[in-house]
């Protein structure tokens, strides 16, 4: 049977790009969005043009319950995923005197508990698969060195960094291998208007964005066979920037 691989928050971006390339590697997939039904759907057209099976679904990452209830049906519909990208997450930055708790929380919730939220409910129907399996978290640059105006998302996708590493030792005899991807400045529609593009340019020795394709072509990797002895580790896509 086709591996399947669940990516969060596919319906755009990296996302999208991640999903799509492991389609074109021959997974089916479970594509995920919040609010994004209908690119879902145009999403899994492609897919499906690529001769890959593509199921959807829907919940906030930040909302526990609604992550358990759809995540646990989805595995009763057709059993455990092979592979998980934890791609789901936002930003709302600004200066640290000016965060609001409401931005701090949003971003924690939605970016760190997300990590919980999606993965525990998966975790042992992975284990009890008694398979190889692949866990990709795509974190950030920010986690790594911390960014300016980025306080609250520094914070946690460093959290997640550390989840993560947690992880991997703990599934890696049960050959499950967990790691993270941190992109630099990827070009997507969705780049906070906060953030100062031409400023970052001239700290990146490629001086230039990345794309998300270049971020999937390394999740692809990390799903593969010849990836299997590479776990908690956190892989950096960034030009160079750091
Ligand atoms: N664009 C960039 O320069 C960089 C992005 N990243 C990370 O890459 C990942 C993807 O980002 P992009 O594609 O650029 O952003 P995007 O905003 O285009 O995509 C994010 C996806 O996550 C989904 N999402 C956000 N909050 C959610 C929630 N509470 N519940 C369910 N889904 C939710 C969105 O609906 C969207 O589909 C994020 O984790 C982001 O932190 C990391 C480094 C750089
Ligand atoms: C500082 C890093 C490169 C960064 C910048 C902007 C966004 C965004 O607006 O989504 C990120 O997610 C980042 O990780």
């Amino acid at each position: 049977m086709t591996e399947r691989i669940l990516v969060t928050g596919s319906s755009r971006g990296i996302g999208r790009a991640i999903a799509l390339r492991l389609a074109r590697a021959g997974y089916d997939l479970t594509l995920h969005c919040r609010s994004g039904r209908s690119e879902a759907e145009a999403v899994a057209a492609e897919i499906a043009a690529l001769g890959r099976d593509a199921d959807i679904l829907q919940f906030d990452v930040a909302d526990r319950e609604a992550a358990r209830t759809q995540l646990e049906a989805a595995i009763e519909r057709h059993g455990a995923w092979y592979g998980v990208v934890c791609n789901a997450g936002l930003t709302r930055d600004g200066a640290f005197p000016a965060l609001e708790g409401e931005d701090w929380d949003r971003v924690l919730r939605t970016n760190l508990d997300g990590f919980y939220n999606v993965l525990h409910p998966l975790t042992m129907p992975m284990v009890r698969r008694r398979a190889p399996g692949r866990i990709v978290c795509i974190t950030s640059v920010s986690g790594l060195i911390g960014n300016r105006g980025q306080v609250n998302y520094s914070a946690s996708k460093a959290g997640v960094i550390g989840a993560a590493k947690a992880l991997a030792i703990e599934l890696g005899k049960r050959r499950i291998t967990v790691n993270c991807v941190a992109p630099g400045l990827i070009d997507t529609a969705m780049l906070d208007e906060h953030v100062p593009v031409e400023e970052m340019l001239k700290m990146i020795p490629a001086q230039r964005m990345g794309t998300p394709e270049e971020v999937a072509g390394l999740v692809n990797f990390l799903m593969s066979e010849e990836a299997a002895y590479i776990t908690r580790q956190v892989i950096a896509v960034n030009g160079g920037l750091c």
